[in-house]
């Protein structure tokens, strides 16, 4: 019977070798992983941003291969930065796993982070390795401002147009056929695995003069409520609007879910959601609603089509 090396076999040096002998270093990075700390340039005010990811919270091993966990690992992170307006420059992970994971799971998933981050134009410069009950995953990612300012949540003035760039609701769609069984269609549950993050499109909208700006990583509603409390200000969105993709709607006609819901609520997709003076938006973004001014709606909140959603607005860890 074939048998698995797991890391508890390989031993913990050994394991971090295997781990980071395939990583590649910016231009930034004068050191990598080897030593206490690693050293690296950054242009302007540091950005620093940190999510992490625990087995069966935000993934689970048979659902998602190990490169997907290790590509969603830099996207989620990166989605932040480029919700600052920044432009990412390096990355350290926290790794712990059960002493029975497969080695071949550990380089799997340094694999995947390898390749999102060079897709992202990031470099991993180090970490830290541990066992623990399950797999968990810390990535602290660092960008830098590079001559612009950094993107807020409190800039939303009225008047703005509300804009996104990036998928909405196939995240949510694929963890709903995840966890009925299915695999497919593919693109819903390969957005579930890792997300399609917009990269470049943070700094694009920074560049445009963006007023304020989040990366939709709970739900579109509850993460523009952000920019609305931060802001002072209400918001509305007109679903005619909002691009529902056709995949998103065949796994809402086959599970009885209406994919607005996924749309406004579903977490995960990583879009960039933000709002522009008038005529201010770029290419490539859609206009999905405006910034209100206070005598239209006192509270600031986010509506939709003019009234207050009654559904869930997004995801919310320790809920019951
Ligand atoms: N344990 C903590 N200690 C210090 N600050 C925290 C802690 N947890 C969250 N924060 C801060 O609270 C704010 C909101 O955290 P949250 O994790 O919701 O970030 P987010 O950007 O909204 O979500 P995501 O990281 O999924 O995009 C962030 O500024 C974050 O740095
Ligand atoms: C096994 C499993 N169960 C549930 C989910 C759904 N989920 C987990 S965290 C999150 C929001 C973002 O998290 P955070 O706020 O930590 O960035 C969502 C929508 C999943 N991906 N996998
Ligand atoms: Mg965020």
């Amino acid at each position: 019977m074939a048998t698995t090396t797991t890391i508890s076999q390989v031993g913990e040096f050994p394991l971090i070798s295997s781990m980071v002998g395939d990583l590649t270093m910016g231009q930034a990075v004068t050191l990598g992983p080897g030593d206490d700390g690693a050293v690296f340039q950054v242009d302007g005010s540091a950005v620093v941003s940190t999510d992490v990811l625990v087995e069966e919270v935000h993934f689970r091993r048979r659902w998602s291969t190990a490169t997907d966990v290790g590509r969603k690992a830099v996207a989620v992170n990166v989605s932040d930065i480029e919700a600052m307006g920044a432009v990412p420059v390096a990355l350290v992970v926290g790794f712990s796993a059960p002493g029975d994971l497969p080695a071949s799971w550990a380089r799997e998933f340094m694999a995947g982070m390898t390749a999102e981050s060079q897709k992202a134009g990031v470099s991993v410069v180090g970490g830290d390795t541990t066992g623990g009950p399950v797999v968990s995953i810390a990535v602290t990612v660092i960008g830098q401002t590079a001559g612009m300012a950094p993107v807020r949540r409190d800039g939303a003035v009225p008047g703005d147009e509300v804009a996104v760039i990036g998928q909405l609701g196939l995240a949510a769609a694929g963890l709903a056929l995840l966890g009925r069984g299915f695999r497919s269609p593919r693109a819903v549950v390969a957005a579930q695995r890792c997300p399609e993050v917009p990269y470049g499109q943070g700094r694009v909208a920074a560049k445009a003069g963006v007023h304020a700006m989040i990366d939709v990583s709970d739900g579109l509603l509850a993460d523009l409520g952000h920019i609305a409390e931060a802001s002072g200000f209400a918001m509305d969105i007109d679903t005619a609007k909002l691009d529902i993709t056709e995949s998103v709607r065949t796994v809402g006609m086959a599970t009885g879910v209406d994919p607005l819901t996924w749309v406004l609520a579903g977490g995960e997709d990583h879009a960039l959601a933000a709002t522009f003076a008038p005529g201010t938006v770029p290419d490539g973004w859609t206009v999905v609603g405006r910034v209100l001014p206070p005598d239209e709606a006192p509270d600031p909140t986010v509506l939709v089509d003019g009234q207050v959603w009654q559904q869930e607005r997004g995801w919310t860890h320790f809920h019951s």
